[in-house]
């Protein structure tokens, strides 16, 4: 055989080779028992995060900026288990487009981050952005009361300061600003995200909302519910003098995939892209009906750009990625080997027993846990979602 013809068979099986070592993994990805391994790892180190961050409790009283420093780590922990699920499991890819002008204030800064709310996975595409630029264990979001019992995040999220809204303005004004107050010396640069439509998308959401728009004389969306806004203006209001400027984020995803927390844990492969456009603070109007006009016409906007993607399957502009840093990969590691030991240890003592009863136990407790974590899975799934927004509600005659 001449040699070129020899170097190009050994290129071709090479490939092959690697293609089935590809798909073997592919499968390895989807098995069950590669699952629970993972959620025992996610569940047994985010309940010991959250015994460390009860630990940290006198220290707020002693010395409060260091105590919320240390809760930022901590916090770090648990995230970027799901931002490696993302980034290194699933092997998702996650483009921005943005001004090369407004990229070295990324990170640098606090911002308050508005975002579409369409995708089951939306908030951990935007927890994978705060890792690549620095921001993940501080992130903050204005998130709904139910939130906070789920267990490992939600706990988490006490100890970060997120503010928690019950989605009924007259309970929630007081409890939100005093929230909004509180991270006005908060030490580490952090974003602050508002899902402004305040519940998912659906087309039973969509309709509703697009009647009360209809009643208040305002443009008609197609892409997103018609934002609520008075958690954007109270924030906006009370955060003047911490945060620089506002976000404005549109998130999709390539060739209409729609993603899912499941599909990341089979290991599923999705392409978001992400618009960020960064508005100065000082460019919002500080009366509060202004605002509200203000943020109804930056959705009018995202709308038209929702459309544009619809049709080119792109965002305009340039692309300016951040590269994915190895720190999330490296932590999770760190828990798995950490974790590894006293499963295998469990385990063997286990069947070394002999015990029925203990056996049985065991299999029991895990099945608990499984389902455990399948709930809280649930917690990010639309057709389990909350009927907030299915109602249109009373109308103001100010928009
Ligand atoms: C460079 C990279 C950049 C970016 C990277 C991207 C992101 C990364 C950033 C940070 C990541 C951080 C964390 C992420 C991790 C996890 C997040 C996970 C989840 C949390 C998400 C949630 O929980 S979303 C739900 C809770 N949040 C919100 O609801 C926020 C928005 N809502 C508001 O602001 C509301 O105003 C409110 C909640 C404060 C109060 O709500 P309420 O309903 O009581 O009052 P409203 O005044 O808003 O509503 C009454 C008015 O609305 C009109 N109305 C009635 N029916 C409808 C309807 N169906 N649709 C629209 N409007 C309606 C009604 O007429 C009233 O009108 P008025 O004229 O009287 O105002
Ligand atoms: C390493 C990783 C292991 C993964 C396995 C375990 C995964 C457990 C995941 C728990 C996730 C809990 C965080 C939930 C964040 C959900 C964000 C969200 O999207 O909330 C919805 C609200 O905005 C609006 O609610 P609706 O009114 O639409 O209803």
């Amino acid at each position: 055989m001449p040699s070129n013809a020899k170097k190009v068979a050994f290129a071709e099986a090479g490939e092959r080779s690697w293609c089935s070592t590809m798909e073997l993994f592919r499968l390895f990805k989807m098995q069950f028992i590669c699952h629970l391994f993972i959620c025992y790892v996610f569940l047994v180190s985010g309940l010991i995060v959250n015994f460390l961050q009860l630990c940290t409790l006198p220290l707020w009283a002693i010395n409060k900026q260091l105590a919320r420093k240390v809760n930022c780590r901590l916090a770090y922990c648990i995230s970027s288990q799901m931002v490696a699920l993302l980034e290194w499991w699933s092997g998702t890819e996650c483009t921005l487009y943005t001004d090369p002008e407004s990229y070295p204030f990324y990170g640098k800064e606090n911002a308050i981050v508005i975002l579409n709310h369409n995708f089951e996975i939306d908030f951990l595409c935007g927890w994978t952005f705060c890792e690549r630029f620095g921001v993940l264990g501080s992130s903050k979001v204005l998130a709904k009361k139910e939130l906070a019992f789920v267990p490992v995040i939600g706990w988490m999220w006490y100890f970060l300061e997120i503010v928690f809204c019950k989605r009924k303005w007259e309970e929630d004004q007081k409890t939100v600003v005093q929230s909004l107050q509180r991270l006005k010396d908060y030490p580490e640069n952090f974003w602050f995200l508002l899902y402004c439509e305040g519940t998912r998308f659906t087309q039973k959401k969509h309709k509703i909302s697009m009647e009360v728009a209809e009643k208040k004389g305002l443009p008609k969306l197609k892409y997103h519910l018609l934002p609520r806004t008075k958690g954007f203006c109270v924030t906006v209001q009370h955060l003047r003098g911490t945060v620089t400027a506002v976000y404005d984020s549109t998130l999709n995803f390539r060739n209409n995939q729609i993603p899912t927390l499941l599909g990341i844990l089979n290991g599923k492969k999705y392409h978001a892209d992400l618009y960020v456009r960064r508005l100065p603070l000082d460019s919002i109007p500080e009366n509060e009906a202004e605002c509200a006009m203000w943020l109804h016409k930056l959705y009018q906007e995202k709308d038209e750009l929702q459309e544009k993607y619809s049709l080119t399957g792109c965002f305009p502009g340039p692309t300016l990625t951040p590269p994915c840093r190895p720190w999330a990969l490296l932590n999770w590691l760190f828990w798995i080997l950490l974790l590894l030991f006293p499963l295998c240890l469990l385990l063997l003592r286990l069947f070394q027993s002999g015990s029925t009863f203990i056996i049985f136990t065991t299999v029991v407790l895990c099945f608990a846990a499984s389902l455990g974590v399948r709930w809280m899975i649930g917690q990010t799934e639309i057709n389990k979602g909350s009927s907030y927004g299915n109602k249109g509600g009373q109308l103001n005659n100010n928009a």
